[in-house]
This record gives structure tokens, C-alpha cells and sequence, in this order.
């Protein structure tokens, strides 16, 4: 891990053992959400799910919920946060705020290809000495770069967990928080790691008033950009493989002092004293004998900081060439694609049965009123979910019957079943999954399809903390090009969901759509009532329901033809 040569060794204060367990200090809600915001700075933790059949879980109402979302783009990104850092004040202005949550107006296009495999994030570095202005420099490159999926990580979320003896140090600053094993670079070049892979991670956020770190964590999830900064930012080897652009901060010794007192006294809750003290001993020696030699491994060495409005155009054009070039084209491709090949073995389909044609001849007829058109498709959506069901595991049982018989008979395997609906069509199965499975956890996934681009974006989504350990139902009413659900597929992917734990109901698909699902995601089981064979140009499945959402809802334009 160590870097350059060393001449003088700046004594340590820390013990070299990791303090991954402190991680497991969590938001004490079952639930995480964020926004895909940039990100994601994930809204607040709060109440457990809506009941199936009432409002949105978004708090919007249903007729507007969809399309209101739609406007200008935020400056909202995800955070590691550390009380009294400057990064703790970047702009936090939420577009769209609920009364108990923050949704993010930008949606986030397709971060993975058609194969659904994930196009990295590209990483930044930054480096420098304290109070040499990387947070400064950070949020320039965020403001300027003005796309909404970034995420900047600091390394002050990743000092590790003192001990009581260690604690006293620190209250009279003897403690050495500038020296390499002041940190758990396991937690975090594993949660740099994460990220790049496009995974969830859960970010201590660190306190400088206490030296401790909070008892909530902030999740992160969803960046196309990942900024990283810190001291120590260029230390490991292991951390810099994942730095694809690497900037240091090379501001001159007297200012970064002058800055520090001023910052560490007002927002840090130290005196002028201590912070002489502590930098005379330890971070003057740490940044001469660590911090300094870290230059070299640098891309763009950015002198003065967030003053030098040069080096940071240069680095947000690079930036901005980096995100086309990764840029991708999903839903036109998918729906060209597979196009006269069998069904898949993941797709399980209803048996055509007279009664199953009944209910699709009511719910495809133009004619049918709204009051029959939701009738007739609860009735489908019920059986749907209850095939869905079947394919879960179970074991045998035997029970005696009230004559006093025994009965051989099959219990469903697993309590773990979590139901994920994809808005805002999906939510019209919340309830029937809700009728046979007592307690079941309902997440939601925000997913619209961009007017201009005609790719779907991702704009919100809530999902139980624990997802990963859950069978999950993913529920969408109707499947065309298989574009929103692959999308959703892939997020419950990066929380950590097997991909053979999923399983995706739906009313109506389109056999594209079934392919390119299949394809992308083959362990990822379909269930289905029918199968169209075609969908046109604007991705519309044929022959069709029309639009199930706007139909169940009521919210269909009269002039509607599809
Ligand atoms: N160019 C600048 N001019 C004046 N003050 C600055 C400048 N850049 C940063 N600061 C202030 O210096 C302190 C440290 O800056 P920050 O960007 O947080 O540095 P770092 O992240 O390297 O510790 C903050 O209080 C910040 O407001
Ligand atoms: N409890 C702590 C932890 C860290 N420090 C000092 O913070 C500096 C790193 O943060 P920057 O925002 O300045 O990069 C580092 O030099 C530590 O000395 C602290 O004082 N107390």
C-alpha cells in the first residue's frame, strides 16, 4: 500500500486492523431510497411502504405523477458526507420535494448496454494537502460538468474507529489523522471498487466535531461520474487502478494553513491553539513525507485550486468527451433484436384457457369502460401473480385434516418475498401480491422513457435496505421493447439481488421484449398471460391494450389511438 521512499516515517496514531464492522451502523429504517440522484443523495429514510391501491408511494397523485416529474435538470449528487466539511455544503436544492422525500427531476439514462452489462463509471481523483481546496475543486468540476449523475466520495467518510484511549488523544490533538493508518482503506477501495462496478454502497458519514462516525450511513447509488477526494487520495496502488483521471491540488503551504484555521475553528469546533499544535506535529510532516510524493502519479496538477477556472474547463471538457463516448442507444437496438427465435425457457406462460382469452378480449376492447377495463384486469393480474408465486420454491409438507387424515401437500420455501413494481403501471399489482402474501414488502422504481431520446430513465427508486436477501417480484403491466425492465432488472442487480431471485409478471409482452430480456438477463424468470408479436414504431405493443396506465388511471388524452 505504501508509496514512495520513505526518509522520515510521521508516527502513526492509528491500529492497522480494519473497522469494517463499524459499517454495519445503519439507517435504522428497513428501507433505503434515493434518488437516483446523483446523485442520489439519497432522500431521507422514512415511512414503511403505501398500501397497495392507494396514491403512489411518490406522494404524487396518479393522474400527474408520471409526467410532472418531467423538468429542468437539478445540480443534485450524492455525497459522502462528513459533518463540517465544505462537501457537506455543496448545493442540496431539490427540484421536486414531497412531503417526506426529495425526487430528483433528472432522469438517469441507460448506465449499461443492451447485454445489460454496466459501462463503468468514469472515476476522478483528487488529491492534496488540507484545506489545499479538492472539495472546492470537486464542486467546480460538478457545477461545470452539469450532468446530473455524479457522486463524490470523500476520504474523511473512511477514518477509521478510534478507540477510548485513542478518543483522548484526539480531544487534545495528539492523535496523527493525517498519517495512512488514520484510514480503513479496506472499507474503502472495497466501496470505491463498488461503485466503478456501478454497485449500491453504504457510506459512513464522519464527524470532525466528534471524530466519530455518524450512526447512519448514506447510501449511494447510480453515477456515470464518481469523484474522489482526499489526502491520501493517490496512496494505495489498489485505489489507484480505479482512478481513470487523476488531479492534484497543489496550493501553497501558508494558505492551506491560514484556510484550515479559519475552517477548523469555525466549522470544526477546534481553537487556535490545538490547530497550531496539531499542525506543527502532524499534518505539516504528513503532507511533506506522504501527501507531496503523491504528485507525481497526477494527470493534471491544478495549481491554487478552485480559483483556477482553466484547469477545471479543461478537466470538464475531457470529462464531457469521456460521457459521450460511454453514451448508449438501448431501446432502438432491442426492439430490432432476436426477432424470430423461440421463446426462451425463462418465460413461463398462463395456459391459454377460455377463460384467460375472456379476460384479455374485455381488457384489449377499445370499447370497454375504465370501471370494467380495471375489473377485468385485476382478475388477470390476480392469476398472473399467483403463477408468479408458483414458480417459487416449496418443499413437501403433511398436514392432518380435521377427519383425522393425513395430507401430502407443498409450503411455499421462503418468507423472503419482496414485490417491486415498476411505475407507474406496475403499481396496479401491488395489491393483488399484497392479497396473498401476508406483510410483503413493496419496492418501487420510477422508470419514464425520454421524450427526445427515446430511452428509458431511471428517476426513482425505493427498495428494501436488505433487497438482496428477498425473492423479488418485479411487476410491470405491459412489456414492449423490454426496455424499462431490463433497466429495473439491472438496478435490483446492482442492490445485490441474484439474478435467478427475480422473477418479472406482466400482463402483456411483446416477444422482442421477452427475447431481450432473456437475453440479457437468462436466470431472471418471465411470467406472462400473453405474448404479441409485434410492436411499431413508437414501441408500442401489437395488437395491444393501448396504454394500460393511462386506461387504468383514467388519464388517457382523448385524441388517443394507440
Ligand atoms: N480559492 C479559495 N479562496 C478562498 N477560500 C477557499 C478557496 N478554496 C477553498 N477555500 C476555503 O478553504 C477551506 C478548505 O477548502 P476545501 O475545498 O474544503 O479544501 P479541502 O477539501 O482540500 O480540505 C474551505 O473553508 C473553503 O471554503
Ligand atoms: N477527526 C479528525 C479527522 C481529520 N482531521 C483532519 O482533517 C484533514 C483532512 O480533511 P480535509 O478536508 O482538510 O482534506 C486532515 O489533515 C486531518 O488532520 C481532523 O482534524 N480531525
Amino acid at each position: 500500500m505504501a508509496s514512495s521512499a520513505k526518509f522520515f516515517d510521521p508516527p502513526s496514531s492509528a491500529s492497522s486492523e480494519s473497522d469494517c464492522d463499524d459499517l454495519v451502523e445503519r439507517n435504522g429504517s428497513g428501507f433505503c431510497s434515493e434518488a437516483p440522484s446523483p446523485p442520489i443523495a439519497s432522500p431521507e429514510l422514512d415511512d414503511d411502504i403505501k398500501s397497495p391501491g392507494s396514491e403512489s408511494g411518490l406522494g404524487i397523485s396518479r393522474p400527474a405523477s408520471a409526467c410532472s416529474l418531467k423538468s429542468p435538470r437539478p445540480r443534485k449528487r450524492t455525497q459522502s458526507h462528513s459533518q463540517g466539511s465544505s462537501a457537506a455544503k455543496l448545493s442540496q436544492e431539490p427540484i421536486l420535494r414531497t412531503r417526506q422525500r426529495t425526487i430528483y427531476t433528472a432522469g438517469r439514462p441507460p448506465w449499461y448496454n443492451c447485454q445489460g452489462q454496466q459501462i463503468e463509471p468514469f472515476v476522478i481523483g483528487i488529491c492534496g494537502g488540507s484545506a489545499s481546496g479538492k472539495t472546492t475543486v470537486a464542486r467546480k468540476i460538478i457545477e461545470e460538468l452539469d450532468v446530473p449523475w455524479v457522486t463524490l466520495l470523500s476520504m474523511d467518510s473512511f477514518y477509521k474507529v478510534l478507540t477510548a484511549e485513542q478518543h483522548a488523544s484526539a480531544a487534545c490533538n495528539e492523535y496523527n489523522f493525517d498519517h495512512p493508518d488514520a484510514f480503513d482503506f479496506d472499507l474503502l477501495i472495497s466501496t470505491v471498487r463498488r461503485l466503478k462496478q456501478g454497485k449500491s454502497v453504504d457510506v459512513p458519514i464522519y464527524n470532525f466535531m466528534t471524530h466519530r462516525r455518524e450512526t447512519t450511513t448514506k447510501i449511494m447509488y447510480g453515477a456515470s461520474i464518481i469523484i474522489f477526494e482526499g489526502i491520501l487520495a493517490f496512496y494505495s496502488p489498489r485505489l489507484l487502478e480505479y482512478i481513470d483521471m487523476k488531479i492534484f491540488v497543489d496550493t501553497d503551504s501558508d494558505i492551506r494553513l491560514a484556510r484550515r484555521l479559519r475552517r477548523d475553528i469555525e466549522q470544526r469546533g477546534r481553537d487556535l491553539v490545538g490547530v497550531l499544535q496539531q499542525y506543527q506535529r502532524f499534518v505539516k510532516p504528513a503532507f511533506d513525507h506522504y501527501i507531496a510524493p503523491l504528485m507525481a502519479h497526477a494527470d493534471i496538477i491544478v495549481p491554487r485550486g478552485g480559483e483556477n477556472a482553466v484547469a477545471i474547463e479543461l478537466v470538464v471538457q475531457h470529462v464531457h468527451s469521456q460521457l459521450k463516448k460511454r453514451g448508449v442507444k438501448v431501446r432502438g437496438q432491442l426492439a430490432q433484436s432476436h426477432i424470430g427465435q423461440p421463446i426462451p425457457t425463462s418465460c413461463h406462460i398462463l395456459p391459454t384457457t377460455p377463460q384467460i382469452q375472456g379476460l384479455h378480449a374485455f381488457i384489449r376492447n377499445k370499447e370497454t369502460s375504465r370501471d370494467e377495463f380495471i375489473f377485468y384486469s385485476k382478475r388477470l393480474i390476480r392469476l398472473v401473480i399467483e403463477y408468479a408465486l408458483s414458480l417459487l420454491p416449496f418443499h413437501s409438507v403433511e398436514v392432518i385434516t380435521p377427519q383425522g387424515f393425513a395430507y401430502q401437500g407443498k409450503r411455499c420455501s421462503t418468507t423472503k418475498i419482496c414485490g417491486v413494481s415498476i411505475l407507474r403501471a406496475g403499481e396496479t399489482m401491488e395489491q393483488a401480491l399484497a392479497e396473498v402474501c401476508k406483510d410483503i414488502r413493496i419496492g418501487k422504481i420510477l422508470i419514464q422513457t425520454n421524450s427526445l431520446t427515446d430511452e428509458p430513465e431511471l428517476y426513482y427508486h425505493r427498495l428494501p435496505k436488505d433487497i438482496k436477501d428477498y425473492f423479488v417480484i418485479l411487476m410491470d403491466a405491459t412489456v414492449a421493447t423490454g426496455a424499462a425492465a431490463i433497466m429495473a432488472i439491472r438496478v435490483l442487480l446492482d442492490f445485490d439481488v441474484p439474478e435467478e431471485n427475480i422473477l418479472l409478471a406482466s400482463l402483456l409482452m411483446a416477444e422482442s421484449g421477452i427475447h431481450s430480456i432473456a437475453y440479457a438477463f437468462p436466470r431472471v424468470r418471465i411470467v406472462t398471460s400473453a405474448i404479441d408479436p409485434e410492436i411499431n414504431e413508437k414501441f408500442y405493443v401489437l395488437p395491444g391494450i393501448g396504454n394500460f396506465g393511462d386506461r387504468y388511471f383514467g388519464t388517457e388524452p382523448q385524441t388517443a389511438t394507440k
